[in-house]
This record gives structure tokens, C-alpha cells and sequence, in this order.
């Protein structure tokens, strides 16, 4: 089922006599329950973006619709109440210094009118779900990078939105301190079941967290799909360049320049990554092999496996072990 909906959006400004066009027809479907990345360079058109889907920027032109409601037909009054389905966190977290941990939460639910004794039972469930029992009374200076995002976290989720929009929300935090953002934004959409659309220069967050991903450039969505096909076979130059930003795929690059031998790259996918296939297939041929680069990892929530591989050996036999492997479920293609 689709949540957001952009069609046709465009948006252009005007700086210094000239257009300059951010977001250039970008149409694209969310679904209901899923965690969506866009990632794109600086200056790519990303924010602008994201910033159209809660209409914190008006599109020049297109619709964006969120659930049944057709945002960009809302006066300015309907809008304010639409919004609050729509939570956000910010790079920066944009939280107010001179509140303290449990008044910055509380300020979207006391705009929307509620009790002091609903508001602060609502507070203190949103302080325990992102782990911050304790911390009520303190303000945002003494908390680290990470608590101040799960305070941006909590207060974006007080009105219990549909949808939570992240813009660079690991940007400003170290690596562990962003793994354990993304955890917690992992466990927001499996408990809550909200949809999360966000966006970053980083795939190792497209890689952690999302189902499916697109990639931007220049305005223009110029690569989409789920998060482990765009991974394992990037098309568009902008999407390899991100898939490099993995330090093994780059390395692997330049190992190859001078070998021999058939050179191959096998994808495994999920529990096929734990099996001997390579071995079982060239055990009986006179084929032999050499391990070049080899990754097991895991996407979100699914393993893979990505060797390349060398094989050395006569043409037929060759081509032996890549039907074997193949007919044992795994991806080949020569390099
Ligand atoms: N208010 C504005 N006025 C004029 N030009 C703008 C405005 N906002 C964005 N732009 C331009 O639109 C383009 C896209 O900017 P945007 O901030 O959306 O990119 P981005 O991918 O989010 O980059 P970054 O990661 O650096 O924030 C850039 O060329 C930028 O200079």
C-alpha cells in the first residue's frame, strides 16, 4: 500500500538573476511501512526534496500526496494539521537550547492542546522508547551528539506520525554513535510499523537500514530500486560511486588490472552465503581457483556474500563450473 505519493514535483529558485532548478520532475512512490533512502552528493537536491514532501518548500509544480490526502491542494490552516502525521529529525536536531530534555519533546504535543497529565505520560513513554529515562530535566548542552538526536527523535514521533522524514540524521554523528541512531530508527519502524523516508551521502546507511533506495543527481533520480539489487549491480555511474564508498569494492578494482585467468563475480543471497558452492563445483574439473576479494556482510536483515574470483583452467571446464554454479542459485558475471 502507497503512504507518499510525489508526482512530477519540480522545483526551482531564483538566486542572483538566474533559475536554478533543485528537483527537476522527480516522481516516486513510498510504501506504507517501508524505511526508503535517497542519496545523492551535496547539492544533488536532496533536502529540497525531502523538504517538498511535508511542504516546508512549495513545489514549483507536481502533487504530493500523503495517504489519501493531496498535501498540495491544502490551504495553510489544513496543512498545519496534516503535518502533524509527519514527523521530522534534522542533521543539526534543531532542538530548543533553553528547554529542557522533557519541555522540548513536549512542544509538538502541547501545539496540538493537550493535558499536562496526557502530555507528560506521553512524554515519559517517548523517554523510555528511545532509551533517555533520566535525562528529563537536563538541557540539550549536556547531552552528546546521539542523545540530542533521540530527543529530535522523540519529539518528531510525540503526535504518533505516519511518516518520519530524516534529513542526514547520522550526518553530525561518529560511527558508532550513528549505528546506534540507526538501530533505533530499525526498531522505530519494526515496533510502530512508521514509514521512514530519509536521506544521506552515506550507503553504509542505505546499506544498514533501507528496503529500497534512489539514487539522485543533478535533480534527477537516475537510479531506484530495492536496496540490495541497486547494491550488488549498480548501473548508473553516481550509484557506483556510492557502492565504492564501501572500502572492499574499490580495493577489488585495482587488484584485478593484471591477472590471467577468468575473472568472475559471484553474488551469494541469504542462507546460499554459508554454503561450499564455490568448492562442490570445481572439486571434480581440473579448474582451480583463486579467492581475490570476498565480502560477507549483511543488508538490514539479509546475508550476501560477493566473491571474485579467479579461474584458471580450459575453456570448457570453465564453463562447466559457472552452469554448476548457476544451477545452484548463485549470480555469476564475468568482470
Ligand atoms: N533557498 C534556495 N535558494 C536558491 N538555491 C537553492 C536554495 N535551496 C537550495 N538551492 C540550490 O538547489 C540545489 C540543491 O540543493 P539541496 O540543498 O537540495 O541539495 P542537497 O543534495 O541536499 O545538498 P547538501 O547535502 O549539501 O545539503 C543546490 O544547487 C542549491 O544551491
Amino acid at each position: 500500500m502507497r503512504l507518499i505519493q510525489l508526482n512530477g514535483i519540480i522545483k526551482s529558485y531564483r538566486a542572483g538573476g538566474t533559475q536554478v532548478e533543485a528537483v527537476k520532475d522527480v516522481s516516486l512512490t513510498v510504501q506504507k511501512g517501508e524505511i526508503f533512502g535517497i542519496i545523492g552528493h551535496s547539492g544533488a537536491g536532496k533536502s529540497t526534496l525531502l523538504r517538498c514532501v511535508n511542504l516546508l518548500e512549495k513545489p514549483t509544480a507536481g502533487s504530493v500526496h500523503v495517504g489519501n490526502v493531496e498535501l498540495t491542494r491544502l490551504t495553510e490552516r489544513q496543512l498545519q494539521q496534516e503535518r502533524r502525521r509527519i514527523g521530522m529529525i534534522f542533521q543539526h536536531f534543531n532542538l530548543l537550547s533553553m528547554s529542557t530534555v522533557r519541555e522540548n519533546i513536549a512542544f509538538p504535543l502541547a501545539l496540538a492542546k493537550q493535558s499536562k497529565a496526557q502530555l507528560n505520560k506521553r512524554v515519559d513513554e517517548l523517554l523510555k522508547l528511545v532509551q533517555l529515562e533520566g535525562h528529563a530535566d537536563k538541557y540539550p548542552s549536556q547531552l552528546s551528539g546521539g542523545q540530542k538526536q533521540r530527543v529530535g527523535i522523540a519529539r518528531a514521533l510525540a503526535n504518533n506520525p505516519d511518516v518520519l522524514l530524516c534529513d542526514e540524521a547520522t550526518s553530525a554523528l561518529d560511527p558508532q554513535t550513528t549505528n546506534s541512531i540507526l538501530s533505533l530508527l530499525l526498531d522505530i519502524n519494526a515496533k510502530l510499523g512508521i514509514t521512514i523516508l530519509l536521506i544521506t551521502h552515506e550507503m553504509n546507511v542505505i546499506r544498514a537500514i533501507c528496503d529500497r533506495v534512489a539514487v539522485i543527481d543533478q535533480g534527477e533520480i537516475v537510479e531506484i530500486g530495492d536496496v540490495l539489487q541497486v547494491f550488488l549491480k549498480p548501473e548508473h555511474p553516481v550509484t557506483r560511486e556510492f557502492v565504492d564508498q564501501i572500502a572492499e569494492n574499490s580495493a577489488a578494482r585495482q587488484l584485478l588490472q593484471h591477472r590471467k585467468g577468468r575473472l568472475l563475480r559471484m553474488t551469494y543471497i541469504g542462507s546460499l552465503t554459508y554454503e561450499p558452492i564455490l568448492y562442490n563445483a570445481v572439486k571434480t574439473t581440473s579448474v582451480q581457483f583463486a579467492i581475490l576479494q570476498g565480502t560477507v556482510s549483511r543488508m538490514k536483515q539479509t546475508p550476501y556474500g560477493q566473491l571474485i574470483v579467479e579461474l584458471i583452467g580450459d575453456d570448457a571446464d570453465i564453463e562447466r563450473v559457472i552452469a554448476v554454479l548457476r544451477k545452484d542459485g548463485l549470480e555469476v558475471d564475468a568482470i
